[in-house]
């Protein structure tokens, strides 16, 4: 499998008054079509390590080490790479997803013009073609009526089809690798599994890599083959999915694969409606 991304002592630091680093050394190769969950608490790095990934850390943050991505064009180093490059390779290269949708939409533009702009910017589609892309777009994320979606606005829409419309934007662009950070934790329950599943099927269809950050480990199991442990910024471990679940290494994933047992030995239990 070759390597669609390679992290080598990816770290972020706060640069503003009392400097410090917040992710240390964060070192992993994804390949070709591999999925990877980024597990860890509140705090422990993980967005930040997702969007240094994205070279979308600003003033006072800084990334240092290497996160190299293969691009049509050649390898990037997102770190070092010029604001030019990376608006080449965000969208072509890697696509995201984040958990509030608001984050990847803009709410004073119709959501079929939001959506035209990757298909004529990355693929260069005009006129009837650009029409056709954008609502095959909407139809793909199983949104009803397309045409009518692309002439809303986000606020006439529910929170998951918002979160629909920032999958199919993020999609758009046909990039090789999706991050997908907490991209349901800040819906419904109800229109929680749809989503998710959502997200697993277009990367199954379309052969993606993954990098699927969440709280939730036994959803991060479900759809990842390898998972990585963050806590206080640093990389705990880094294993098979279900090697992490059967013989954790480290006392912290130990206490979380614990922790997630308990919670679906409880759920049952807890009657209608606790499950999703
Ligand atoms: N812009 C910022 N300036 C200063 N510190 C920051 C900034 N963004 C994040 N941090 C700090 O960096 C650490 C890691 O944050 P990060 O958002 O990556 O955690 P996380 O694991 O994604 O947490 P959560 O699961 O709550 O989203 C935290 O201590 C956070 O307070």
């Amino acid at each position: 499998m070759s390597a669609l991304l390679t992290l080598d002592g990816l770290g972020v630091r706060f640069e503003g008054a009392e400097p410090r680093t917040l992710v240390h050394d964060v070192s992993f190769d994804l390949g070709e079509g591999e999925r990877l969950g980024i597990i860890g608490e509140s705090g422990s790095g993980k967005s930040l390590t997702a969007l240094a990934i994205l070279g979308l850390l600003a003033h006072p943050l800084r990334a240092r080490g290497r996160a190299v991505l293969s691009a049509s064009g050649g390898d990037v180093d997102v770190v070092t790479a010029s604001q030019r490059r990376l608006d080449r390779v965000r969208g072509s290269a890697v696509g995201a997803v984040f958990q509030e949708p608001l984050a990847s939409l803009d709410p004073l533009m119709r959501i079929g013009k939001q959506l035209a702009w990757p298909f004529a910017h990355h693929r260069g589609l005009r006129g009837d073609a650009l029409r056709r892309a954008v609502l095959d777009a909407l139809a793909d994320v199983q949104l009803p009526h397309p045409e009518r979606i692309a002439r809303a606005y986000i606020h006439e829409i529910s929170g998951g089809q918002r979160q629909r419309v920032a999958i199919a934007l993020a999609l758009a662009a046909g990039p090789r690798l999706l991050i997908a950070d907490e991209p349901t934790t800040a819906l419904d329950v109800t229109v929680q599994a749809g989503v998710l599943a959502l997200l697993q099927r277009e990367v199954e269809e379309r052969g993606m890599s993954l990098i699927f950050i969440s709280h939730d480990l036994p959803v991060v199991a479900g759809i990842t083959d390898r998972v990585l442990v963050m806590r206080d910024g640093r990389q705990v471990e880094l294993a098979g999915t279900t090697t992490l679940l059967t013989a954790p290494a480290a006392d912290y994933t130990r206490t979380l694969v614990s922790a997630s047992r308990e919670l679906e030995a409880f759920l049952p239990d807890r009657g209608e409606g606790a499950r999703r």
